[in-house]
């Protein structure tokens, strides 16, 4: 069942047959169930088989005993023996409900912590597989976002599932008992139920529509709390005086939720409270029926107990049950977002892979590249076509916006270009496999991640094979200037880094920078690309690692974006793109004669030096 793009895209508002159609999805859902832990999933369904008789023996055993102390008031010398056993049996079938109760609450919590871990990984590893372009793709965002955040969903829905088994066994039990005694019952019991159901079917999916036709708002809502209270953001919020800003803006948007949401509500709980008159008017009715058929003598006292016992449970269970059932199609529906994402089709090649090459021999071409973003008007790079020599060094320089992260994005294939090509070793790069490409370069960008993990393991993301090679993420700090990092550590390598964790220490902007800097060391890359890895640094420090990086990187194929002309002036060759074309390339000395951009960017900033 894959699904393309478009599906997932799907805006539509879910209806009451969106609603039921989602319920497909559940037997594939406990067959994931199953495959979890079978051993928990058979304990689960047994204690709930036991759990379904208990109320219906519960029901009879009170029947016994009230009949049993009426006929020993009637003949006072009898033996009371009998009376205990069934005392005794109460109590039993007592204990092992509540038993039965605590056990089911037990697999049912161990097996959704299993599925809930076994799913958040599937998600992970999807994501994973999925191109940038669409992770940027706002309403497919919002999808992964549902099937991500809804893992609580998802556990519920199995309990709720399994306790709708559990509600059936039960419910048929009790209505056998009905039938026996006085089949009229019945017919006053649906009375009872159907108004009730219908409100709860009715408003319940009002609610679940305007829940998730608000997925975006809540987004807004989740980041408005995130900037308004976190560590990260304080200093501003502070400063600039935006807390009334952010606090207005959360207000009005939640505002306006809480009264749409509101407005359902109250319907929701006054129309319920009338239909419940309703349900109450059919169990007096019912009631009056067994006490007349008690005084005409057809029944005994112990089956007016049992039989109005049973009528107010069954009453309470189908009033459950279809409230659970509406449930369980709401929680279908985060259950068809998470298979939709998980059955996402990753495009697969329609020819075969080319090996890459193993050394590098001529570089790339690119050749009259164009592109602009996925639903985007603007073109971002309009036919540009250069030369990058296999062990060539060559800066990107450009105004801010100029496409420079662009086309490193081109180039390690996170986008297609719109038109246009670019060959390695004279081969389109489409034409070799997409993970065993982008392994070739050592890539550092400059909105690197700040992991919250290690020291030692922020270095090795840049290859977490080696994590526990503790010389190479060394010798990579060593390069990168990260080790005086390191040093300045109460923990060296092993310390936390960030706030978010107990013991965590935050680091500086150019202290994060170094760390970030050795994961492009932690590999042997072919092609090295650094995205403005030194802004950050002060001005020894950057003249060092560029030092340490050149002399490194002999013979092998490099990019350096940088604004810092101290840095670019040490590259081959020196490419300046401006408005998304080429405006100049060359060496430093060629393009300095020119009295262009670059002589005049590289002026302005010798001058600022002075
Ligand atoms: N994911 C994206 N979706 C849509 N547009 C984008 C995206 N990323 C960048 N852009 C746009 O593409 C243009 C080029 O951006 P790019 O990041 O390549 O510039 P740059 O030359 O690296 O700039 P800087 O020096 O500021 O880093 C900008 O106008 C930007 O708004």
């Amino acid at each position: 069942m894959r699904k393309n793009l478009q599906s997932l895209k799907d805006k539509q508002k879910p209806d009451l047959n969106t609603s039921f159609q989602a319920l497909k999805y559940i037997p594939r859902f406990f067959k994931e169930v199953w495959n979890t832990n079978k051993g928990l999933f058979i304990l689960s369904l047994f204690c709930r088989l036991i759990g379904a008789l208990t109320p219906v023996m519960l029901l009879w055993v009170g029947k016994l005993i009230i009949d049993e102390i009426i006929r020993l008031t009637n003949y006072p010398d009898q033996d009371f023996s009998t009376l205990w056993w069934y005392i005794g049996i109460e109590l039993g079938l007592a204990l092992l409900s509540d038993l039965i109760g605590r056990a089911i609450s037990l697999t049912d919590g161990l097996l959704g912590d299993l599925y809930s871990n076994k799913s958040s990984i599937r998600i992970i590893r999807k994501t994973n597989e999925i191109n940038i372009d669409l992770l940027e793709d706002a309403e497919f965002y919002n999808k992964l976002e549902r099937a991500r955040t809804q893992t609580f969903n998802r556990v519920n829905l199995m309990s709720n599932v399994l306790g709708q088994a559990q509600s059936i066994i039960s419910t048929s039990s009790l209505i056998a008992g009905l039938i026996y005694f006085e089949p009229w019952l019945i017919l006053l019991l649906v009375l009872s139920i159907i108004p009730s159901f219908i409100n709860e079917i009715k408003y319940s999916q009002q609610q679940y529509s305007l829940a998730r036709s608000w997925t975006s708002e809540r987004r807004e809502l989740d980041y408005l709390r995130y900037i308004g209270a976190n560590d990260k953001t304080a200093k501003e919020i502070k400063l600039f005086g935006l807390t009334d800003f952010v606090a207005d803006r959360f207000k009005n948007l939640s505002h306006h939720y809480f009264l749409l949401n509101r407005t359902i509500a109250v319907k929701r709980s006054l129309f319920g409270f009338l239909f419940n008159i309703l349900g109450t008017a059919c169990y007096y009715g019912a009631y009056i029926l067994i006490i007349y058929r008690v005084l005409t003598g057809l029944i005994t006292i112990g089956e007016l107990t049992f039989l109005s016992g049973s009528f107010n449970r069954l009453r309470r269970n189908l009033q459950d049950f279809f409230s659970t059932f509406t449930r369980i199609s709401e929680s279908a529906l985060y259950l068809k977002d998470y298979f939709d994402f998980i059955d996402l089709e990753v495009p697969q090649p329609t020819t075969e892979y080319l090996p890459l090459p193993k050394n590098i021999k001529e570089g790339f071409q690119i050749i009259d590249l164009h592109f602009a973003y996925p639903d985007t008007e603007k073109k971002v790079l309009k036919g540009v076509s250069f030369e990058l020599k296999a062990g060539e060094k060559m800066a990107f320089v450009g105004q801010n916006g100029a496409g420079k992260t662009t086309l490193i994005k081109l180039l390690l294939r996170f986008y297609e270009p719109t038109s246009g090509q670019i060959l390695l070793d004279g081969v389109d790069i489409r034409k070799f496999e997409l993970v065993e490409y982008q392994k070739m370069f050592g890539v550092i960008f400059q909105d690197f991640f700040r992991y919250e993990f290690t020291l030692k393991e922020n270095i090795a993301v840049g290859n977490i094979n080696e994590v526990d090679n503790l010389d190479k993420i060394k010798q990579s700090a060593q390069l990168s200037l990260a080790d005086e990092v390191a040093d300045k550590m109460k923990l060296g390598y092993d310390q936390q880094l960030g706030k978010r964790f107990v013991k965590g220490q935050e680091l500086s902007g150019g202290q994060w920078q170094k760390v970030a800097l050795a994961r492009a060391y932690m590999k042997d890359a072919e092609l090295i690309i650094l995205d403005e890895p030194t802004s950050a640094l002060d001005a020894k420090a950057e003249y060092e690692v560029f030092e340490r990086f050149i002399g490194l990187t002999k013979g092998k194929t490099s990019i350096i974006i940088s604004h810092r002309f101290s840095t670019v002036r040490m590259a081959d060759r020196i490419l300046v793109l401006k408005d998304g074309k080429i405006h100049e390339l060359g060496t430093h000395e060629e393009l300095m004669i020119q009295p262009k951009l670059y002589a005049e960017l590289f002026n302005l900033q010798a001058a600022g030096y002075q």
